[in-house]
């Protein structure tokens, strides 16, 4: 991608442009309105209940302060009728930014061992996932998690939940890996990736966002991911960055996200400019939207500016996240072909 003209209104141009999202996360994408309602229900939680008092809870000191109110969030989520509001409702607001298709990760041992049945929680989600592709036509799958802080444990449970043919659910395509890196080395992980993947799910764990270069080799060496969650570091090492881009390994890019977690200072800095010019396959994600103050399109729109893109280049950052998914090859045809059209019906004079 080179600078190119500037859009006409580029605003305008991705709000009507269809995409795929693959890196948002479940709990993190819980509206100010959800959380409210759900911190309503839940008096003895230190989650504000006010919308505007929440666009101050939702800032972070550092990424451990992060984790600290993530989980304020996660606790609010008690039962299968919450878990089923809150997926259909995530659905609804992807739906509203034009997203077709979603790979959302979901940490379910953060839920069964909150005390969700995990036969419940398995239909829950399964239950908002067919409602949304029904009444928004929006397509979701399931990435599940392992939360690495937690430890063994937690892999194990969500190995379990992901490979037990009798729980794990229809919508589900991949096994990731979440949580702070520091003081959390991927190595461990991989006998729960090794059945993962031998069960057929995609390896996409997170790596390079709060720890260096070697750990997003370490998820590529040991965990054979086939995406990087954020992959940050990455621009500190230029034969990672050349690895990546000869094995078109694709990057979850999260601007936003990454300045508010302060795992980068400012988007000025931000890597994806190097990632660009690597030839590395970029796609743009929000992560969790409502806690960054951000959502899909804002972050096409930050993606835009940082990297100097025209329509078509604003187009080709969609494309890439439809070429990098686990859509089926029909899918990813259908949606590449929708991108394109309303590409060149926006162009035409
Ligand atoms: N940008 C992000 N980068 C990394 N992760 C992110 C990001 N955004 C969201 N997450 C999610 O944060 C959770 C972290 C949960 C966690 O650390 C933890 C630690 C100890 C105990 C428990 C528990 O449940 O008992 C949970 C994960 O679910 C992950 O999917
Ligand atoms: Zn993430």
């Amino acid at each position: 991608m080179t600078d190119q003209r500037a859009p006409r209104d580029p605003h305008a141009f991705i709000a009507g442009l269809p995409k795929a999202e693959l890196h948002v996360h479940h709990v993190g994408s819980a509206s100010p309105r959800i959380v409210s309602e759900l911190a309503a229900r839940h008096p003895d939680s230190k989650v504000p209940t006010d919308p505007e008092a929440l666009a101050d809870y939702f800032t972070f000191t550092d990424f451990a302060h992060f984790i600290e109110v993530y989980l304020s969030v996660v606790d609010l989520i008690r039962t299968p009728e919450d878990v089923r509001l809150l997926t259909y409702e995530v659905a609804r607001d992807l739906a509203r930014q034009q997203v077709r298709y979603a790979e959302l990760t979901i940490t379910p041992f953060s839920s069964t061992r909150r005390g969700i049945d995990e036969r419940a929680f398995m239909d829950a989600i399964e239950d908002a996932r067919k409602a949304a592709e029904a009444e928004f036509g929006t397509v979701l799958r399931w990435c599940f998690d392992i939360p690495g802080e937690a430890g063994l444990e937690s892999a194990e449970e969500t190995a379990r939940l992901a490979t037990d043919d009798r729980l794990r659910p229809e919508g589900l395509v991949s096994f990731g890996l979440g949580g702070p890196e520091i003081g959390v080395p991927r190595p461990q992980f991989k006998p729960f990736f090794d059945r993962a993947i031998a069960a057929g799910l995609h390896s996409v764990p997170h790596a390079g966002e709060t720890t260096g270069p070697e750990t997003v080799w370490a998820a590529l060496t040991e965990l054979r991911a086939e995406r990087i969650g954020h992959g940050t570091s990455s621009a500190q090492d230029p034969k990672l960055l050349a690895h990546l881009a000869e094995h078109r390994i694709p990057l979850e890019v999260c601007p936003t996200s990454n300045i508010a977690t302060r795992a980068v200072r400012t988007l000025d800095e931000h890597p994806i400019r190097e990632f660009a010019r690597a030839g590395v396959l970029v796609t743009i994600n929000s992560d969790d939207p409502p806690m960054f103050g951000t959502d899909l399109n804002n972050e096409y729109a930050v993606a835009a500016r940082l990297l100097g893109l025209d329509e078509r280049g604003i187009a080709e950052l969609a494309t890439n996240a439809v070429r990098a998914s686990f859509l089926d090859e029909a899918g990813k045809a259908r949606l590449t072909q929708e991108i394109d059209a309303y590409t060149e019906a926006w162009l035409a004079p």
